[in-house]
């Protein structure tokens, strides 16, 4: 039964309209102008099992609706007056929505516009207090709407129910209606309980396809069955089977109910329901499963992983300032006055340089990286790679050097776990401001007393606009010169060498830190030729170097997968390096190789620190061994992608990358006799998933190990200092496996890996080699990444290489202009 509101505006003709209106719940309509009734109109149904019911009205304009497949479209009125109407729906839709109970005509007109509501379910027809003209009618099914002609807007005369000679219709047509109104529960279980469905027409039994299909393709539908435990994966499966149950099952009214909405939200919010109490009987099973799932793999509320931690009432210090401006140094002499202390680097290099110092300062302390434990006997204080960190001890201060790298998007939930679960009383954090507000939060939930010490740089960085014009010949003696790939490292190396009298260092990622720690100490002394420095971004954290000028060879670099700009924190980290407080170059200087990546520097440089909204989790062993309970016999880097599938995260947090492990999890699949926990600890090894070498030799270890035997070093010393670049990479490889070597050794049975002394010591004398090899490389370096763009060859043999920034900046302005043209042309 339907109410029909009536009104128009008061600015309405009064003479301009009288007219009848029917409506029906129906899937067709026309509207037609009946030339036998002159001057009258005709409002029918097509459906040839509906009879036509024609109706009386007076108008002075012909009008015609045309038709429309579904009541969810609009339906249109066309001549000198236009109808649109929405589509039906029930008064209690399942959001709450009042809108959703109202279905509405409305008259647009080309002078002025008419509205018609049509509210569901209801028996009187109203008129809106601004409108006039309307009377109210009986509670038939055929609407009778009032009579005569308002002073001022629609005149509606009576309605003559030319079809009441069918009572069942007429609770038919109420019934469906009233559908909407019902409880799902009981919707469900007449559907249940039914022997069979009601015979529906072909036109009918493909709407209602549709329908459910738009359901199954419903994203809100999908997202709200999680709540039930319905996942992603069974979702679709789910709805198949209630597409089959509603078939064969459904009763009259409720199809045709369901049909009337048509492939709509509508429809969808009124089905979900009647889904949920079929999926909560007739999958059971799956439901207790995924629920136990989603349980395991909840990631949420990560504060509350560290009992201990949080029954503290622990002060955190956020040293929060560019670089260069005495964060760290400050952070470390409160650790160095604590009874007990851990400082937590970032690299086991850095972590290296404070287990120096620190003993140096006469305060004994330890070293703990993934491949080294060094005790010194006394100590009271480490100095640990962040992954190491132990959150089991109690400590007076704690340190957490570089906190910005928590929103890492692969090492971020190192960071994460330390500040979460750190048991200590006094926290320094030290790191630029992009973390500061989440660091902010986070101290909000844990209960934590945050400590905010802003810091500036204790000499501004200076650009020299000059640039070097492209030419190295231009560096100077304090010079070092930033390069983002290992090629174009010993490019440069060579050039420099071969075209002026400086020597360079070299420092770059694949490099060990010992080796590292050569090549700074050789740059940083004045008494040799030493004098450039030539680095990847892996200056940009650790080394203390007396650099003058940081000259960016170029500000692009390979991301894994195409040449990006390098991002502005990263440019600033690295620029920061030059004029560090108390090196021989206290004034900072930066600039580029070519004139045209100045612009693209002095950006870099002015922008502010971009806030982060998310820092990363891992979930701890126990956390997957749990999940892989919910899911037995799936492959180990199987159960990591389910588990990434349906973790579930705060808002603060993501789930950090973990292709890498993947990838290992993947080559170690045909390892036979690993456990669980093994599998998960193997693909935490430090190895170069790009270099097969280096990937054969852990798949060794894992199966050696997988068999309980010793595990084999079964590698060669090499016999001296690289000749060429092949042996310098096969340096680089074998103290790579090696450090592995003693990472496993440090993180399994030691007995399985008794070789660990050995390794060792080869890998001092390999970084040693490495050290030797670099202090005279003059070779090319050899191309491992096709498909590069090659540099520019200068007359004099001297190659300069293209300005990538440019070359991407003109890229990113075609693209711009590229897309102004197309929404031109779509304008
Ligand atoms: N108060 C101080 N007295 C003497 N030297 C200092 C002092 N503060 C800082 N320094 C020195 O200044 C240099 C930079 O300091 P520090 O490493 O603490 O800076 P930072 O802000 O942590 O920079 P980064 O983030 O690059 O590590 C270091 O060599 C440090 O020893």
């Amino acid at each position: 039964m339907s109410l029909f509101r009536i009104y128009k505006p008061k600015s309405y003709p009064s003479s301009s309209t009288r007219l009848r209106v029917l409506l029906s719940n129906h899937s067709f309509y026309e509207l037609l102008y009946d030339p036998l009734i002159s001057q009258h109109y005709r409002f029918c149904p097509t459906a040839s099992d509906v009879p036509n019911r024609p109706f009386s009205t007076s108008a002075f304009t012909l009008f015609h609706l045309a038709p429309c497949k579904f009541p969810s479209q609009a339906l249109k009125f066309k001549a000198s007056a236009t109808f649109y109407g929405k589509p039906f729906s029930s008064s209690s839709a399942p959001n709450g929505d009042d809108d959703h109970g109202v279905s509405s005509l409305t008259m647009v007109e080309s002078e002025s516009e008419c509205d018609f509501d049509a509210d569901v379910g209801k028996t009187t027809v109203g008129v809106d207090d601004d409108d006039e003209g309307c009377s109210t009618v009986g509670d038939s099914t055929m609407v009778e709407l009032g009579n005569g002609i308002s002073e001022e807007g629609i005149v509606v005369d009576s309605m003559v129910a030319s079809d009441s000679n069918d009572d069942v219709g007429l609770e038919r047509c109420e019934g469906h209606l009233n559908v909407a109104s019902r409880d799902p529960v009981e919707v469900y279980r007449e559907l249940r309980n039914a022997e069979k469905g009601a015979k529906q027409t072909r036109c009918d039994w493909e709407i209602m396809q549709q329908v459910l299909s738009y359901f199954g393709k419903s994203g809100w539908a999908s997202n709200q069955a999680l709540a039930i435990y319905i996942g992603m994966s069974f979702f679709p499966t789910a709805v198949q089977k209630f597409r089959n149950f509603f078939f064969k099952k459904c009763s009259a009214d409720v199809f045709k109910y369901v049909v009337s909405l048509g492939p709509s939200d509508d429809a969808v919010k009124f089905l979900f329901p009647i889904f949920v109490e079929y999926c909560l009987e007739e999958f059971p099973d799956e439901i207790k499963r995924f629920r136990g799932m989603i349980k395991s793999a909840d990631l949420t509320k990560p504060h509350t992983w560290f009992p201990f931690a949080r029954a503290m009432k622990r002060k955190i210090v956020y040293h929060c300032g560019p670089t260069n401006s005495g964060k760290t140094y400050n952070a470390l002499q409160r650790f160095m006055e604590a009874k007990k202390g851990i400082y937590c680097s970032p690299l086991r290099l850095l972590a290296m340089e404070v287990f120096d110092k620190v003993n140096a300062h006469g305060v004994y302390c330890s070293l703990l990286t993934g491949q080294e434990k060094k005790y010194v006997p006394f100590s009271n204080h480490i100095a640990c790679t962040v992954e190491m960190v132990s959150t089991d001890e109690l400590y007076d201060v704690a340190v957490i050097d570089e906190i910005q790298v928590m929103a890492d998007p692969c090492r971020g939930y190192a960071w994460t776990r330390a500040l979460l679960g750190l048991k200590a009383d006094e926290i320094h954090l030290c790191g630029d401001p992009s973390v500061l507000s989440i660091v902010r939060k986070i101290c909000a939930e844990t209960g934590d007393q945050l400590h905010e010490q802003h810091y500036d740089r204790f000499k501004p960085l200076v650009v020299e606009a000059k640039t070097l014009l492209g030419d190295l010949k231009n560096v100077r003696s304090g010079d070092c010169v930033v390069a983002f790939s290992r090629r174009e490292i010993f490019e440069v190396k060579m050039a420099i060498e071969k075209h002026t009298n400086h020597r360079c260092c070299v420092i770059y990622g694949a490099l060990p830190p010992e080796t590292r720690r050569q090549q700074a100490t050789l740059f940083n002394d004045q008494d040799n030729e030493f004098d450039v420095l030539v680095a990847s971004d892996a200056v940009g954290m650790g080394l203390n170097l007396n650099i003058r000028r940081v000259i960016f060879y170029s500000l692009s670099k390979y991301n894994g997968d195409k040449i990006v700009p390098v991002p502005a924190s990263q440019v600033k980290q690295i620029a920061g390096r030059a004029g560090r407080r108390g090196s021989r170059y206290p004034d900072g200087l930066t600039t580029t190789l070519h004139l045209e990546d100045l612009d693209y520097l002095i950006e870099c440089l002015k922008q502010p620190f971009v806030e982060v909204r998310k820092v990363g989790l891992f979930p701890f062993f126990e956390q997957v061994e749990l999940f892989a309970g919910q899911l037995p016999n799936v492959t180990f880097c199987h159960l990591l992608e389910k588990f990434g599938e349906n973790c579930r995260l705060d808002g603060s947090y993501f789930l950090c990358r973990h292709d890498h492990i993947k990838k290992v999890a993947n080559m170690l699949e045909k390892v036979q006799g690993l456990s669980l926990e093994d599998r998960f600890n193997f693909c935490f090894a430090p190895v170069n998933i790009r270099d097969p070498k280096a990937m054969y030799h852990l798949l060794r270890f894992a199966s050696a190990y997988s068999q309980n035997v010793p595990v084999n070093i079964a590698m060669g010393m090499p016999k001296g200092s690289a000749r060429n670049d092949s042996e310098l990479l096969d340096l680089e490889t074998k103290h790579q496996v090696l450090s592995m070597y003693m990472w496993l050794s440090n993180h399994f049975k030691e007995e399985t890996f008794p070789y660990v002394k050995k390794a060792e010591a080869m890998a001092t004398d390999i970084a040693d080699l490495l050290g030797q090899s670099l202090t005279k490389a003059n070779w090319k370096p050899e191309s491992r990444q096709a498909g590069k763009p090659k540099p520019q060859r200068k007359e004099d043999g001297y190659e300069r290489p293209r300005s990538l920034i440019k070359l991407y900046e003109k890229n990113r302005l075609e693209k711009a202009s590229q897309n102004k043209l197309l929404e031109k042309v779509v304008a």
